[in-house]
């Protein structure tokens, strides 16, 4: 089933057009990646689909076309821009959202599930960084949601704060929540995501898993390896596998497709030269953005 339907999607701010004809659609279970540079439209895109920013053109269908309350109930967000009150206490936060649906969840459960239960007199700006995170992960859940919205919610986390926040977004999915997940970090796309929009400058590049984005760049093998000893370039340049072989000081980096690495290897070797740590790098989501889009996405 189709959780979230975006169809031609549009909007300007002014002179900017932030979003142009954005389209994808959402299967329910999946944690989807919204992802993209800064300013690719990544939050004005969701918004829209919460139903926060009223499109220019296009359509937005959650959950089979509900609007007002109704898809109030049925999603959750957590925004990039939402922050709490330094001295609200965890559990008057909880009690604040709870208030706002007929039959919200067991808070008590839900701060055990985020691993707070601890903190729960401890006042919002007391928190860190990757508890003030993960409240606002519970509190997105605590209306029951069929389907949660977050916005970038592991910047400004250091690497374990951010694991355990990608582990707790992987249980909530498995909990059967559908998740619209908004990043910048490739990583975490890598990591997190059933399937992903790449966005850039406003408009989707591709949608696809991350390995068959990955797929559609990975003609283009990297392999380096040292050299303690003289080689002439040529004996590999004059491979049909090579593309490219490039050096920097003992460093050798060679690109190419096929099977390179035998290619290499039989070629050093006809050379009577031995390569050290000779390694096959893996393309990443970083490799297939660059060979989508021409550009690297900065983090
Ligand atoms: N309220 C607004 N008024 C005018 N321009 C805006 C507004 N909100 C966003 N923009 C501009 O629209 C573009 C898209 O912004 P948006 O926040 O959707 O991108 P993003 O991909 O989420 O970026 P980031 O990761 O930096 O939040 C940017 O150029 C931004 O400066």
């Amino acid at each position: 089933m189709k959780v979230i339907e975006v169809k031609d999607l549009r909007k300007r701010y002014r002179d900017h057009l932030a979003v142009d004809d954005v389209s994808f659609t959402v299967d329910e279970g999946e944690i989807f990646g919204v992802l993209g540079p800064n300013g690719a439209g990544k939050t004005t895109t969701v918004e829209c689909v919460a139903g926060l920013r009223v499109p220019d053109s296009g359509t937005v269908s959650v959950l089979g076309g509900l609007t007002g309350t109704a898809l109030k109930e049925q999603l959750g967000i957590q925004l990039q821009s939402s922050t709490l009150p330094e001295k609200i206490k965890v559990r008057e936060a909880l009690d604040l959202y709870a208030s706002f649906y007929r039959t919200p969840a067991d808070w008590g459960e839900l701060l055990e599930r985020v691993g707070l239960s601890a903190k729960r007199d401890t006042p919002y700006g007391k928190l860190s960084g990757g508890q003030q995170q993960r409240l606002s992960i519970a509190l997105a859940l605590i209306g029951r949601p069929r389907v949660a919205i977050l916005d970038e919610l592991t910047t400004g986390l250091d690497p374990q704060a951010r694991r355990d926040t990608w582990e707790l977004i992987e249980q909530v999915r498995d909990s059967g929540v559908t998740i619209l997940l908004v990043t910048h970090f490739m990583e975490e796309a890598e990591r997190l995501c059933d399937r992903l929009a790449l966005f850039d400058a406003g408009r989707v590049v591709a949608v696809d898993s991350p390995s068959g984005l990955i797929a559609r760049v990975d003609g283009r093998q990297i392999i380096r390896f040292r050299l303690t000893g003289p080689l002439d370039d040529t004996v590999l340049r004059d491979l049909p596998e090579v593309a490219t072989v490039s050096r920097s000081g003992e460093q050798v980096t060679v690109t190419g497709t096929g099977n390179l690495l035998l290619a290499i290897a039989t070629g050093l070797s006809g050379a009577g030269v031995t390569p050290i740590d000779l390694r096959v790098e893996r393309t990443t989501l970083d490799d297939a953005f660059l060979g989508l889009t021409g550009k690297k996405i900065s983090s």
